[in-house]
């Protein structure tokens, strides 16, 4: 379970949300909505650890995570944390595999079980035997299919994803959901900031920020 207490963000006078108490629990999707500016990407970056809060706490599974030294941090995050974002943020001019490749030796997979892993991650976000392809020419949902995958082998005990359908048609929405809902079932907390009310309505809680 992750949980924020009184947390509260404020770029100089400005103060994007105050006293913040959320919870969200394992294996649940949880919508992060509102309009636009009110923060729900500094939300995200926040329980990434990539942005300090300005004030408040933040746990995950008991542990304190505000406050963690830099080697700490960045345990944390190679152990735990899988992002989504709405561009993907793949190496596009490198192979599906390459990509996934990435994420299995930072869990120290080589060789054959990494391999393995990775048609494995590939034949569930429905692209089997693709590994050769440039990622580059794959379409968007394609695209985002791949940044799934490459969360599955990293198997993340806690996900965050940006607008992760912002730049799919529906088929492709309702096939990032389903994959995210998969991961949920697997035991991790699932964070999706969305403008979008169909992926909204999928989730099993909503938290307002704005
Ligand atoms: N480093 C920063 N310094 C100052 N202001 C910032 C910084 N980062 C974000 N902001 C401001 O904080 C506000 C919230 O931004 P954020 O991207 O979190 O909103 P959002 O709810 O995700 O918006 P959108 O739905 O449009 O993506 C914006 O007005 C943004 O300009």
């Amino acid at each position: 379970m992750l949980t924020t207490r009184a947390l509260t963000m404020a770029y100089g006078p400005r103060t994007l949300w105050r006293d913040l108490d959320l919870t969200v629990e394992r294996g649940r999707l949880t919508a992060l909505t509102g309009p636009s500016g009110s923060g729900k990407s500094t939300l995200l970056n926040c329980l990434g650890l990539l942005e300090t809060p300005t004030a408040g706490r933040i746990t995950f599974h008991g542990t304190t995570l505000t406050g963690l030294r830099p080697g700490a941090v960045r345990r944390f995050r190679r152990d735990h944390l899988g992002y989504l974002f709405q561009n993907y943020a793949l190496v596009e001019n490198a192979t599906i595999a390459q990509n996934l490749d990435v994420a299995l030796r930072a869990r120290g997979h080589r060789g054959r079980p990494a391999r393995a892993a990775a048609a494995h991650a590939l034949t569930r976000v429905g692209l089997a035997d693709r590994e050769q392809d440039r990622v580059s020419k794959l379409s968007g949902g394609e695209q985002q299919r791949v940044a799934v995958a490459r969360l599955m082998v990293k198997q993340p005990s806690l996900v965050l994803a940006d607008e992760p359908t912002g730049a799919l048609d529906h088929a492709n929405t309702a096939t990032v959901v389903t994959l995210l809902r998969a991961m949920a079932d697997e035991g991790a907390c699932v964070v999706i900031a969305t403008h979008d009310t169909w992926v909204r309505d999928q989730c099993d809680d909503v938290i307002d920020v704005g």
